[in-house]
């Protein structure tokens, strides 16, 4: 949500229309102005936490730890890759390095009592790269794991990948971390995220990340969509018959909100379908 203004995201966080986690993000690459980290440090303080709810902060390394920190994060996540090419773009340093850094937000992280949450994007391709080995996911989760991130979210940063590699790659991790760990972090781009979060499901996932009528994406993933919509997502759970406690048309209502303030379309099939019916 790096671009949306703050008085927007206190808005959705008010309306308690995000049940679980509002991710905040952290400073892009090439752009580390005082005004992006001014907001970052804004949108902590702007929100009033509720009980049962988390607010992870992206914190890259050890000094945007401390910045979360005394912004008054109580949840931080760390964001690797299992891609070179994308390390070296997204967070300017080698999957190794980042590794080095991770372990000190991690170990501050637990000092404090502070639970860490583990990504790993390129999961199933990667835009400079394209394929990536599902031995390397396993190897970067397992890393992310064994240094405390109590659960990792395995991201198709691109969107692209099927049901197929999807259910390759899990397979490979499930290996060295245990499914109760694990979360899916689906982008849209080629239409394939619901497939691949059910196959996820099926495999024994059961968290799941999305967005808001499918806002999102990355600066060092060109053209890739945002994430699977809420929206589409929790109706298909519903579909499904799996109780998620959250309420689809107050979703849709935030998600016409954010869209209307940030002057974008949204991206979630069943918010269209309900506008339009
Ligand atoms: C990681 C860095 C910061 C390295 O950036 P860097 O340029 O290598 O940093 P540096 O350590 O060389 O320091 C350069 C300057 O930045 C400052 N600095 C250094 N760190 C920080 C910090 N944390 N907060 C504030 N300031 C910082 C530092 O103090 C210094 O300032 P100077 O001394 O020159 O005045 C940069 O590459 C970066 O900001 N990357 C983040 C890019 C980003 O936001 N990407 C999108 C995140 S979402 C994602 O990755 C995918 C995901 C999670 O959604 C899942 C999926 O779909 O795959």
């Amino acid at each position: 949500m790096g671009n949306v203004p703050s008085a927007v995201k206190h808005c959705l966080s008010y309306q308690q229309l995000l049940r679980e986690h509002l991710w905040i993000g952290d400073s892009v690459a090439g752009a580390l102005d005082p005004a992006q980290m001014a907001d970052h440090t804004e949108v902590m303080k702007g929100i009033h936490q509720y009980p049962g709810v988390r607010y992870p902060v992206l914190t890259p390394n050890l000094q945007g730890f401390h910045r979360a920190v005394a912004a008054g994060a109580t949840e931080i996540s760390v964001f690797g890759a299992a891609s070179e090419s994308f390390s070296k773009k997204n967070i300017n340093c080698s999957i190794e390095e980042s590794m080095e850094k991770f372990e000190e937000v991690v170990k501050s992280a637990r000092h404090m009592n502070i639970p860490a949450r583990g990504y790993v994007s390129c999961t199933l391709g990667c835009p400079y790269e394209g394929n990536i080995t599902p031995q390397k996911v396993t190897e970067v989760s397992k890393r992310l794991y064994g240094m405390g991130c109590y659960e990792i979210s395995l991201g198709d940063t691109i969107g692209v990948g099927t049901p197929g590699s999807m259910k390759r790659m899990l397979e490979s991790v499930m290996k060295e971390v245990p499914p109760s760990a694990l979360a899916v972090h689906c982008h849209d781009t080629y239409g394939q995220a619901l497939a691949n979060i059910l196959t996820a499901l099926q495999m024994g996932i059961n968290v799941v990340d999305s967005a808001v009528s499918g806002l999102g994406g990355c600066p060092y993933a060109k053209g890739a969509s945002g994430n699977v919509a809420t929206e589409d997502l929790i109706y298909m759970l519903n579909g499904l018959g799996l109780n998620t406690g959250v309420n689809i048309y107050k979703v849709m209502e935030a998600g016409d909100f954010i869209c209307k303030a940030v002057n974008k379309t949204t991206n979630s099939k069943v918010a269209q379908a309900s506008f339009n019916a």
